[in-house]
């Protein structure tokens, strides 16, 4: 599995005033926004094109079209709504399908309520998106789900890992590249990430 941690100076700035406590809700909602829209950026990089006719005011030519499978993209909720628009602000014509799940917080276990996919996401090329990967156990259960109902080409997209997160996606699940932020030093006794930014959901949805 190819991990990708994307060092552009825009979003790593963004991403310390995320981290930060002083940030506010609205703040911290609109820079995650952002954030998500850098990362569709480059987890489409290596999307195929096709070449089409086009006609300019000035001549014919011939000019790249995204090709091959249609996108979905995948919400782990409840944060990864959070960078679902930032998502769709980039991929307008992409379905979306949630899978709702909450950790445990004795086990750290991933607990499933929601789920909600394209009929025909068997067909698409899926990313799922969810802000936190920290002991990896989420992301693990929504890529396994999503392949049980047929799904064969998928990416995984996150703001922050931990070291462990990353090493238990990329042993579960090898065939699924992961794009994310930052690959932080470790987890708390918690299960949090360290440093991290706290919970994501409590402060995407101001609960906390
Ligand atoms: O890698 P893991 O150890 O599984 O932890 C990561 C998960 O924890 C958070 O969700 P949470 O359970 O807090 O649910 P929420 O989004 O509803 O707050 C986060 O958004 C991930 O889904
Ligand atoms: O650091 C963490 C770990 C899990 N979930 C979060 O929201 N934050
Ligand atoms: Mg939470």
């Amino acid at each position: 599995m190819s991990v990708h941690v994307v060092d552009h100076p825009l979003l790593q700035h963004k991403l310390t005033y995320v981290r930060s406590e002083d940030t506010t809700t609205d703040n911290f909602r609109r820079l995650v926004r952002e954030i998500a829209s850098m990362l569709a950026y480059e987890v489409t990089r290596d999307l195929s094109t096709e070449m089409i006719p086009v006609r300019t005011p000035v001549a014919a030519c011939r000019a790249p079209v995204i090709s091959g499978k249609k996108l979905c993209l995948v919400s782990i909720l409840r944060a990864g709504n959070g960078m679902l628009d930032g998502m769709i602000d980039l991929l307008p014509g992409a379905r979306v399908g949630h899978i709702g799940l909450y950790r445990d917080p004795e086990t750290l276990e991933p607990v499933e309520y929601y789920f909600k996919v394209p009929e025909d996401i068997q067909d698409r090329l899926v990313i799922v998106v969810d802000p936190m990967l920290a002991t990896g156990n989420s992301a693990i259960a929504a890529l396994s789900r999503l392949k049980e109902v047929g799904v064969s080409s998928l990416k995984l997209v996150c703001l922050l890992g931990s070291p462990e997160g990353v090493k238990a996606v990329q042993a579960a699940h090898p065939d699924v590249p992961l794009t994310l932020a930052a690959v932080d030093e470790r987890l708390d006794e918690h299960g949090y990430i360290v440093p991290g930014l706290g919970d994501a959901g409590d402060r995407m949805f101001g609960t906390k």
